[in-house]
């Protein structure tokens, strides 16, 4: 289980989280969601060592994080797929997927065949650029570089932005396959109310950095969930 506690944030002066509290359970999917710039990704960032906290507590499976780099949580267990997708354009989509050997001992250096069960295409365009791809196969591949490195949570930043809803229905599945084949956390940040419905089982709403509400999926209907995400 991930646990976060306390969390503040920084940039400068400005700050991005208050207090933030949540868990993500193993076998479960654990939703964030919120308007632009409520701190979602902020959250990510400290959870994955892309920024350091101002003060809090992030633990998964026992081991505190703080202070632990990027490179070491990967270790840990932890695979991000960020927003944007940050694919390598000049690589190839092989390439792309090698680079998530970077934290596994040698004998675990392989490209797991379910990867290909999920996204047929990646298959089919192995020897491509990454920069050649769509967005939603960018969007793919980057789910697939992370579970390169067998993480035992997933967290991603607003995998549906700006992908068509064909690929949206893949991606979904692919994260229920994810959380029922392996038992994995799934940490998932969102903007798309009915694709968290869908999908979570647990949700948080966040505003102006802080977690304003917490319950089951179908509590998002509720009239206090709506004032949090309405514009
Ligand atoms: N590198 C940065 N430097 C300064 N301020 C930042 C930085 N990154 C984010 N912020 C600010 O922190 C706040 C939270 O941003 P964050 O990106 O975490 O929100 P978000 O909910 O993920 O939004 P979005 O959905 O637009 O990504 C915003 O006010 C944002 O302007």
């Amino acid at each position: 289980m991930l646990t976060v506690e306390n969390l503040n944030l920084h940039y400068g002066a400005a700050q991005a989280l208050r207090g933030v509290s949540l868990t993500a359970p193993m076998g479960k999917i654990t939703c964030v969601l919120g308007r632009n710039g409520v701190g979602k990704s902020s959250l990510l960032r400290a959870i994955t060592g892309q920024h350091p906290v101002s003060a809090g507590t992030i633990a998964f499976e026992g081991a505190v994080l703080n202070g632990m780099a990027p490179f070491n949580r990967a270790r840990h267990g932890i695979g991000y797929v960020p927003q944007g997708r940050e694919i390598f354009p000049l690589l190839s989509v092989k390439e792309n997927l090698e680079t998530g050997f970077a934290p596994l001992a040698r004998k675990d250096r392989s490209i797991p065949d379910d990867i290909f069960s999920l996204f047929p295409i990646l298959e089919t365009m192995l020897s491509r650029r990454g920069g050649d791809l769509s967005g939603g196969q960018q969007q793919q591949l980057a789910i697939g570089r992370a579970m390169v490195t067998r993480p035992k949570i997933l967290v991603l930043d607003e995998p549906t932005e700006g992908i068509q809803p064909s690929i949206i229905k893949d991606i979904g599945r692919a994260i229920r396959y994810l959380r029922d084949s392996t038992g994995m956390a799934i940490l998932l940040v969102e903007q798309y109310l009915d694709f968290c419905r869908e999908l979570a089982d647990h949700v948080y709403i966040m505003d102006r950095g802080e977690i304003v509400h917490e319950g089951g999926a179908e509590t998002l209907d509720t009239v206090e969930a709506r004032r949090h995400l309405t514009v």
